[in-house]
């Protein structure tokens, strides 16, 4: 249980000290101050690259909230067995006995648990994806949490009775301090033309083919897939300056950075896998693409075309049925339109149909990731089949593309986006992930003009762009 109380930071620190020695056990202190003055999150993000380099995480959805966490007051390890309810588990462990204090709990402040899982558990690690195993969760030990206009800072510890009290206090007042600074390590970083690859691209033409051809022979209804595109560019990338680019071009998408080590996993994503506010949940069925118009009434036209599409609306209807079977079955009340809308982000519009819900006694975030990952958004028709069909056909190691990615506060509120549109950022060097989604009707060389279209927002923020 969590106890907010007001007191001052060292205070606090003090008394989870004590409650640590009579319980024998490390104990979760966490204090959040509303801070008074504005903080840029990126300025933020970008002034923990000394001192938190490799553990730090970004997070911004399309309603105003950011949260930035940085470093770890508690890391989890990888999961075993069923990876979504093993986090799960260990964060409500945490949350025993934890104490909090200053502002009251605020929806994303006070102790919050952020990170992600890979795409599929039972794919091998490769090492483009050697730093993320298949789940990364941290509780930061400074997370700033930008509401709107209110800015709020939060500080968690785990405490021990061991734990130097005052020696503790004085190196979080120096991060606070080099944390706020102001000085962004972006300054001098140039434009520079980028150098930009098609992997494979033959080869996932015919693997392509190769999916028609099994959804034709009745194996499943849809699949997706997806390949990658690297890109590169003479000096380092400067994760910052991505991303302030995707936050300045993509405001209708969740933005998303996580660092480990000298990798970064980047990029924004239209799609929301769930998100719990009080007793409501809120997902959406994200699938069928066009492009934009360059007017307009060219835009306007495109939309009307997609709206009416035969392949689009079959690679649309199949996200619908499965998420609509998961949202009936673990909620008592379930809104949704009865036909989609369209979703229209800079480079692309899709079709659309947002669902809201109340779900059945209690039943946590946690359990609406399990069961919807992969929605066949990502995986396909039948879940179990595609995904195989997906392990087995790729040439490449999908890791975190398409997966569940977001945050949870201690009062179980939080959100999963759903990581497309995305890169992994080591150095000079980014891999792109874009994916389909293959029908029946589905024809190679449109799809792949797709993931070129889809390419485009993580393009753009790198710096470059496809003829
Ligand atoms: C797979 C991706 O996007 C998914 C596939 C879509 C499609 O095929 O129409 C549309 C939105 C997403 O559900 C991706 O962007 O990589
Ligand atoms: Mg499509």
């Amino acid at each position: 249980m969590i106890i907010v109380k007001q007191l001052e930071l060292l205070d606090c620190l003090k008394e989870g000290c004590q409650k640590a020695k009579k319980l024998s056990k490390q104990i979760l202190v966490s204090f959040t101050k509303r801070l008074g003055t504005a903080v840029s999150p990126i300025e933020f993000f970008d002034n923990g690259r000394h001192s938190f380099q490799g553990t730090r995480m970004y997070w911004s959805d399309t309603q105003g909230m950011i949260m930035v966490g940085m470093g770890a007051a508690v890391k989890y390890p990888a999961g075993t067995g069923n990876r979504t309810l093993t986090v799960e588990k260990a964060w409500k462990k945490t949350l025993e006995d934890a104490l909090h204090y200053g502002e009251k709990q605020l929806r994303g402040t006070g102790p919050v648990l952020m990170g992600g899982f890979s795409f599929d558990p039972l794919q091998e690690n490769s090492s483009l994806w050697e730093n993320f195993r298949q789940n990364e969760f941290i509780v930061p030990q400074f997370l700033l949490t930008k509401n709107q206009n209110e800015h709020y800072l939060t500080v968690t510890a785990l405490i021990s009775e061991q734990t130097e009290i005052n020696h503790y206090y004085k190196q979080i007042k120096e991060k606070y301090n080099e944390l706020t600074s102001r000085v962004s390590g972006c300054i001098n970083y140039k434009e520079e033309s980028l150098n930009i690859i098609e992997d494979q691209r033959d080869q996932w033409l015919d693997i392509v083919e190769k999916a028609i051809a099994d959804i034709n022979n009745g194996l499943m209804e849809k699949v997706v897939l997806s390949r990658t595109l690297t890109v590169s560019r003479e000096t380092p990338f400067c994760t910052a300056e991505v991303l302030r680019r995707l936050q300045e071009k993509q405001a209708d998408s969740f933005i998303f950075a996580v660092e480990k080590g000298n990798a970064v996993f980047i990029g924004a994503t239209p799609e929301r896998l769930i998100e719990k506010s009080g007793p409501q949940f809120r997902t959406m069925c994200l699938a069928g693409t066009i492009a934009r118009g360059k007017t307009m009434e060219q835009d306007r036209q495109l939309g009307e075309e997609l709206l009416n599409d035969k392949k689009n609306i079959s690679e649309h209807q199949t996200v619908v049925n499965m998420i609509s079977d998961v949202m009936e079955r673990l909620c008592q009340s379930v809104n949704k339109p009865s036909s989609p809308a369209l979703y229209k982000v800079k480079d692309v519009q899709h079709l659309y149909t947002p669902i809201i819900a109340e779900a059945k006694n209690n039943i946590s975030l946690f359990s609406f990731v399990d069961e919807l990952h992969p929605t066949p958004a990502l995986g396909g028709e039948p879940k179990e089949k595609a995904v195989k069909w997906i392990r087995e056909n790729e040439t490449y190691e999908r890791g975190w593309y398409g997966s569940p990615l977001g945050w949870i506060d201690s009062q179980g509120d939080g959100e999963f986006g759903v990581a497309i549109r995305s890169a992994l950022i080591k150095e000079n060097k980014a891999t792109l992930f874009v994916g389909c989604g293959i029908v029946e009707d589905s024809d190679p060389l449109s799809e792949l003009n797709e993931t070129l279209m889809k390419a485009r927002p993580m393009l753009t923020a790198l710096g470059g762009h496809l003829k």
